[in-house]
């Protein structure tokens, strides 16, 4: 016990949070801001690397000023971040290129098919653990710098940085002097070789990008450098990015350990400790966290799009008002689930890939109304969920006996419901599910020696348990629907 604070920053693809942790490991108070989201054309998505600053530093500055907090009494920050979104910055104005290209965006699809024709899956696979997808950030550095004006020249001389979000905060946070980045997030990148962890000089030279613009790579547990504020120099004392850092805060420490994150997307990772296990399901092989000298690799189901499809129901169709009003309006509705909304927006991940996917809506009839829109759009999150458990048992031998959840969409009781009839296995939510911010307030607090890694499994506590209860014959009829929606929604758009 202590009373000094861990901030984690945690910068997600639709807000910017700041969580103030008290010196036993527990959250006090969370500020966030949601910021823009930029769709300058179809399947484009951006970000402003600015506003990603502004609304940063503007909740810290928030949670610093209410709670009163003397910067000495900060013990340490932790970041967390939305993983593969690209910034290319110029060193010497500070002045990002271009928008941040987000996760979501699938612009580079067809240079990624190029890289699939000229026989690149067996290398990528091999030595990133990644397929080949427009997801990673190898092909977004890529296409800036053959797209932005003089981009190309300026990366030559070596004015340009690349970063992840972690990197580009970093290096704002230390008067522009450090670029750095944890193994996790560099696992991200298609450009990081996860065996020798060192980038791929292969991978560079195809996608044409120096190494002079790539971040120093160092462990999630690291005094990187310091935040000055009032005078006070705070450690930047971990990173990892915001899935690494949910299963660290989920406290899957030993292999076979596994959680899922419902925010904008969904990702499902389990510890395979220190062995790099290669799925042969449809899975990414990922660097889980560098602590203690070790590097622990984990199995990720990447979904792109989840609470994002709540989202689209509240901004794009306007059928709720905020995103927890889902579950008032799919409560409404008792049906047998006809209905299917496959939300590709951004294709389909795990364990598809399919970049040319799109999203669908099937099994309409006339008395299809707003509510088993809403409805089918909530399942999706679940049976996306199965598609990628599947696999994961498959590629690991293991079964679940439970499925931890955490993220903002998990707070939702119809679908955590659903979820676990549609798997047959309890599903459990813990009393925090900021797990993303709790795993990394945590690599920092364990940096700075305030914590240990036990203190996360004390602090850990369940809040309820959903528990299977749907027949069997219906649970296979609704999931073999789901299956034939899949396959129709698939390589719905040309190359
Ligand atoms: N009660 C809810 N039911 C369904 N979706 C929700 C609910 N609350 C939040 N969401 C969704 O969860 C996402 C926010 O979760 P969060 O973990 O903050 O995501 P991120 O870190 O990706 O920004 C949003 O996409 C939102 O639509
Ligand atoms: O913003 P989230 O929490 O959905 O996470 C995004 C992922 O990091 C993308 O890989």
């Amino acid at each position: 016990m202590s009373n000094r604070y861990i901030i984690a920053l945690d910068q997600g693809t639709t807000s910017s949070r700041a969580v103030l942790f008290n010196g036993s490991g527990e959250i006090v108070a969370i500020t966030q801001q949601e910021f823009t989201q930029i769709f300058p054309k179809s399947g484009w998505v951006e970000h402003d690397p600015k506003e990603i600053l502004s609304t940063q530093f503007g909740v810290l500055e928030k949670l610093i000023k209410s709670h009163k907090i003397d910067p000495s009494e900060i013990a340490g920050i932790g970041i967390t971040n939305q993983r593969e979104t690209t910034v290319v910055w110029d060193k010497h104005s500070g002045e990002p290129v271009y928008n941040a290209i987000v996760w979501q965006d699938t612009r580079t699809s067809d240079i990624c098919q190029k890289l699939k024709k000229d026989g690149l899956e067996d290398y990528v696979r091999n030595n990133t653990g990644l397929v080949i997808d427009s997801y990673f950030s190898g092909t977004k550095v890529h296409w800036i710098l053959e797209n932005v004006e003089d981009a190309r020249e300026k990366a030559a001389k070596g004015d340009l940085l690349f970063g992840t979000i972690d990197s580009w905060l970093i290096w704002n946070m230390t008067d522009r002097e450090v670029h750095i980045t944890d193994y996790s997030n560099a696992s991200r990148t298609l450009l990081y070789n996860i065996k020798s962890l060192e980038w791929d000089e292969k991978l560079l030279s195809i996608l044409k990008i120096p190494a002079t613009m790539l971040p120093e790579v160092k462990p999630s547990g690291h005094h990187y450098g310091d935040y000055t504020l009032q005078g006070h120099k705070i450690p930047i004392a971990g990173i990892a990015g915001d899935q690494q850092a949910a299963l660290f805060g989920q406290a899957c420490f030993e292999p076979g350990m596994a959680k899922n994150t419902y925010g904008t997307g969904c990702f499902m990772l389990m510890n395979t400790g220190k062995k790099l296990q290669y799925s042969e399901s449809g899975l990414l092989t990922t660097i889980a966290w560098g602590l203690d000298g070790e590097v622990h690799y984990a199995l990720e189901g990447s979904i792109f799009i989840a609470g994002a499809a709540i989202q689209w129901l509240r901004d794009g169709l306007k059928l709720i008002d905020e995103a927890p009003d889902s579950e008032y309006f799919a409560n409404k509705v008792a049906d047998d689930r006809e209905v299917y909304v496959v939300p590709a927006f951004a294709g389909l991940g795990a364990p598809y890939w399919d970049m040319y996917a799109r999203g669908a809506i099937f099994g309409l009839t006339r008395d299809t109304g707003k509510n088993h829109i809403i409805k089918a759009t909530l399942d999706s999150l679940a049976y996306q969920t199965k598609d990628v458990l599947n696999a994961m048992e498959k590629d690991s031998g293991i079964t679940l006996s439970a499925l931890k959840v955490d993220g903002g969409a998990a707070a939702n009781n119809f679908m955590m419901q659903f979820q676990a009839d549609i798997l047959d296995v309890p599903v459990e939510r813990p009393e925090v599910i900021e797990s993303t911010a709790m795993g990394a307030a945590f690599l920092a607090g364990i940096t700075v020696g305030l914590w240990k890694k036990e203190d996360i499994i004390k602090n850990r506590k369940i809040e309820k348990t959903f528990t299977p209860d749907m027949a069997s014959e219906l649970r296979n009829k609704c999931y073999a629907g789901w299956q034939k929606a899949v396959s129709k929604s698939m390589a719905w758009i040309q190359e």
